[in-house]
């Protein structure tokens, strides 16, 4: 199952040696799919994309931010799943087990509203090649922001953020997952690192706004500066929706370099994951044994003034 974390050890921990992965080189398929209002589709589409992927020799596949329902407050309560209460209150669930378990893929299941007693979280669950759940990952920062004019959203109108960070140790390595918006806070992403992570596995849905800037910006980032692979999986851009993503699912390596992408159509990419870049990159560049740690701190910093 997933490890808990404390938030008060993401403090620019020293990086860990990633443990020596189950497999050194693979496929993952990132699934940008067409999303509607119709959750029996969306679940049939996404099963669909499922079994192309693994047909092309994908061993691990991921799948976009909220991908069984809309991009919308009004619509995650109606949308979401119990998936603690088991078979049929969780159609989506189910569907992402059975797949994992019958194609013997690892799945980390893009994100759908879950709903938990009281309350909904935008929750990502990751499944082995045995169809078991590994972890689940509730988004840990909510997408409120404001810009006039372009685009406002408030997810913590309807949404609860999680509370812990997920890493999963999976058949195809130790994989950390954030959702969407987590991939702007570095920290999360440097204490996966902390913790052995071969792979950062964001499902994600920006926007015409910050798309075109940050998207790939920000996972090349969270990669170059972890030397560690990054992949994220957006919905398909739908012109008409009442929220249109950017699109550009991507695959990065860790030396920041964009391995695969594409637009914003629908789209399945299959490639190559070649975790001995990961060692190789390290020993090119060692940023973790020249890394200052003893010096990142908010006190003790020598001001000068000049008058
Ligand atoms: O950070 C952004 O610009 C977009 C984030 C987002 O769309 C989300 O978290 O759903």
């Amino acid at each position: 199952m997933a490890s808990v974390f404390k938030p008060e050890e993401a403090r620019f921990p020293t990086a860990l040696q990633p443990p020596v992965p189950p497999v050194s080189k693979f496929k993952i398929a990132l699934c940008q799919l067409s999303v509607t209002a119709d959750k029996s589709r969306n679940i049939a589409h996404a099963r669909r994309a499922i079994e192309e992927g693994a047909s092309k020799g994908a061993q691990l596949v991921l799948l976009p931010e909220i991908w069984n329902s809309p991009y919308s407050n009004e619509s995650f309560p109606v949308y979401a799943e119990d998936i603690e209460s088991g078979d049929g209150a969780a159609p989506s669930y189910s569907m992402l087990s059975e797949a994992a378990r019958s194609l013997k893929i690892t799945i980390v299941g893009g994100s759908i509203p879950e709903r938990s007693g009281d309350h909904l979280y935008n929750t990502c669950c990751i499944f082995g090649t045995d169809g078991s759940l590994k972890g689940k990952h509730r988004k840990l920062h909510l997408f409120d922001i404001d810009i006039p004019g372009k685009i406002t959203f408030k997810e913590s109108k309807t949404l609860t953020a999680g509370q812990q960070p997920t890493i999963v140790d999976t058949d195809v390595g130790r994989i950390g997952v954030g959702i969407c918006y987590d991939i702007r806070f570095q920290e999360l992403a440097v204490l996966y690192a902390a913790r052995g992570a071969h792979l950062i596995c964001y499902p994600g849905a920006f926007n015409m706004t910050t798309g075109p800037l940050h998207w790939e910006l920000l996972q090349r980032a969270r990669a170059a500066d972890n030397q560690l692979f990054v992949a994220t999986c957006s919905p398909a851009r739908d012109a008409s929706a009442g929220y249109i993503a950017w699109g550009h699912s991507t695959l990065v390596g860790p030396f920041g370099e964009v391995i695969a992408t594409t637009e914003h159509e629908e789209a399945i990419i299959v490639e190559e994951i070649d975790y001995s870049l990961i060692e190789l990159r390290r020993s090119n560049l060692p940023l973790q044994i020249q890394r200052r740690g003893d010096l990142y701190k908010f006190v003790d910093v020598q001001r000068v003034s000049h008058h």
